[in-house]
């Protein structure tokens, strides 16, 4: 059996029942967690186990017929389904998992199916050795002295049994990186990604920005709130306040009038109301504020309708600070600030921040057939798309641009440009002239230049890629087929920028949807399918791919919401299974 459903690594513990093994994983846990590690968990039970309690509504629904059940709250969800036929699979399990919130599957039970597997032991229950039988047996935890080469743990030793599933987890990593590789020379897109983030500085230098200018930065330093937002308790509506300790009353005496930026000066007595609207600061003694719409007024008395609507102590009213309270930290350095962060900024008075300085990244294509839009059709050439895709993609992430144009095939016109690049930007990006027919000339150059690496990715689209230091400056060569451009992009230039930019919170999204149709795959290779995803009318998140999937049919790009990634274990996508897609939304 493969577990081809899971990306993560999983590991069972394989053990006879009184050997203590949800005590051991109960110490285990918090270690692992302690050292990063987010952890999933599938656990065999007896056929006639329920989490669901009799008499609750999702146990009703249950036994009325709902052979799924998904239950919700803020803090949790849980899906219950009801496999009358037959028990699933841990593959099948395993595809119900959120992957992308855990690294590590354990695995408790399942003891008849192949993965590999921890054997836990107790000298003092006499029991027979498991991986005796069971080859799928990685390491033994015992009290005792196994007659074995397996590594051995003491089953009492927790910090060493945590030890040795963190080495573990780097060697299946390892393994992941090498094993989706069809040569040796190939990179899998993890391992790319991590070479290049690991050779990428994050940001020393910031400068004080406007606050014209904040949307798309990233803040070098921690915000602290210099003031309550909003800066006093204020009336939600236009109505009426009074006191919490006054509500039995049949009418109440209006005293005033108050506005927003406005206040009544003297404290507010039982009896008593003032006007008042959105905005404008409660009196002292009022905390609560009746709506215009239930006051009905006879003179200088107000009476309130409570058939509209009952009232309740401190209503439509906000509390100064509830927004932002002073003192507090509003933002941690390394955020990037939108739309609604400026504002927030703006709220709190600044009219500036600390942020990593923009960075400008240098930009050109090669190859003599490829000629500038505007320019009129030469036979047999192509307009330069890539330039101006990769510069939109690097403007979205706040670049700025140094267009070095199109650089003509000769070895000194590409010198001058590499040069000029490196001198005067913090990132160099070209695109075209990496793959193996190109010209040696570009090799000679680079090596001349820096030092580059020609990678072999395992992914499609995408898979010749350079990526190096020219000086001290990372360059980018990315592909010349114009899908291939913008997905390399998406998965290595964006985190690389991401990083140089001090953006700490970064994560590209990733969610599980339905595949509508087969998706292109192909074991140890990672394939990128250009997506439309949706809602169905029952709430599932389904995807159907954009069509002819050509690296040089940038329409695909176009038309796609999302990215669907086949990871390199799955050897099919077939119509209904789960594939991970990635959104483009605001990536583009
Ligand atoms: N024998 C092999 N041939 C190719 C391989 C391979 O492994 N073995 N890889 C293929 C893949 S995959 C790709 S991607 C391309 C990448 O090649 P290059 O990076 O050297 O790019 P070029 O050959 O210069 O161009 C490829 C293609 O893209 C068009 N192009 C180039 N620049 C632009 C631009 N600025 N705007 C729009 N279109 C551009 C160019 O005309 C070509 O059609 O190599 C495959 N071949
Ligand atoms: O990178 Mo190429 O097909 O993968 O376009």
């Amino acid at each position: 059996m493969s577990l081809s459903n899971c990306s993560l690594p999983v590991l069972g513990f394989a053990a006879f029942s009184g050997t203590g093994k949800t005590t051991l994983l109960e110490k285990l846990l918090p270690q692992l967690v302690e050292s990063g590690v987010r952890i999933a968990m599938v656990k065999h039970a007896h056929h006639e186990f329920d989490v669901d309690k009799p008499g609750k509504d999702s146990y009703r629904l249950r036994k009325a017929g709902a052979s799924q059940m998904l239950i919700s709250s803020r803090n949790r969800n849980a899906l219950m389904t009801e496999t009358p036929e037959e028990e699933y699979t841990l593959n099948q399990l395993l595809s119900r998992l959120d992957q992308n919130r855990a690294d590590l599957v354990l695995v408790e039970g399942f003891k008849h199916e192949s993965f590999p597997k921890i054997e836990l032991r107790r000298d003092e229950l006499a029991k027979q050795w498991l991986h005796k039988e069971d080859k799928n047996i990685i390491a033994i935890a015992c009290d005792s002295n196994p007659d074995s080469d397996l590594p051995t743990l003491d089953i009492n030793d927790v910090p060493a049994i945590c030890g040795f599933i963190l080495r573990w987890m780097e060697g299946h990593k390892a393994q992941t990186a090498t094993c989706d590789s069809l040569s040796p020379t190939m990179l899998s897109v993890d391992a790319g990604r991590e070479k290049i983030l690991a050779a990428i500085d994050e940001p020393t230098s910031s400068e004080v920005h406007p606050l014209e200018s904040l949307s798309g930065r990233v803040l070098s330093e921690d915000v602290i709130a210099p003031v309550n937002v909003p800066s006093s308790t204020n009336s939600a509506m236009d109505g009426f306040a009074i006191r919490s300790d006054d509500l039995e009353r049949d009418s109440y005496q209006i005293v005033g009038e108050i506005y927003a930026g406005h206040g009544l000066g003297i404290p507010l007595q039982k009896g008593e109301c003032v006007r008042i609207m959105t905005g404008a600061p409660v009196p002292e003694g009022a905390d609560t504020v009746v709506m215009r719409e239930q006051a009905a007024m006879d003179g200088d008395l107000v009476m309130f309708d409570t058939r509209k609507g009952a009232i309740r102590p401190g209503q439509n009213v906000r509390q100064a600070g509830e927004d932002l309270k002073k003192g507090t930290a509003v933002f941690y350095a390394g955020t990037r600030l939108n739309a609604a962060s400026v504002g927030m900024m703006a709220s709190l008075g600044f009219n500036e921040a600390k942020c990593y300085k923009p960075l400008t990244v240098a930009l050109f294509s090669t190859g003599d057939e490829v000629q500038a839009p505007g320019t009129t059709a030469r036979e047999s050439c192509i307009y330069d798309a890539n330039r101006f895709t990769v510069r939109s993609m690097l403007e979205n992430l706040g670049c700025r641009i140094l267009d070095l144009g199109i650089i003509e095939d000769s070895e000194q016109a590409l010198t001058n440009t590499l040069t000029t690049a490196m001198e005067k930007a913090d990132v160099v990006i070209s695109s075209g002239g990496v793959s193996v027919g190109d010209a040696d000339y570009i090799k000679n150059v680079l090596d001349a230049l820096g030092d580059i690496n020609f990678w072999r990715v395992n992914m499609r689209p995408g898979r010749p890629l350079a990526f190096g230091k020219l000086g001290d400056t990372p360059f980018f060569g990315l592909p010349g087929n114009p899908v291939a451009v913008m997905v390399t992009f998406l998965q290595f230039v964006e985190p690389a920028i991401r990083k140089m930019q001090g953006d700490v919170n970064w994560q590209p999204q990733r969610f599980s949807a339905v595949t509508q149709e087969k998706i292109r795959s192909r074991l140890g290779r990672t394939e990128y399918t250009r997506g439309i995803y949706s809602i169905s009318a029952n709430g599932q998140i389904e995807v159907r791919s954009t069509g002819s999937q050509g690296s040089g049919i940038l329409r695909s790009m176009h038309e796609a919401n999302c990215l669907i990634e086949v990871s390199p274990e799955v050897e099919s996508a077939e119509v209904g299974d789960r594939v991970n897609i990635i959104p483009l939304v605001s990536r583009l």
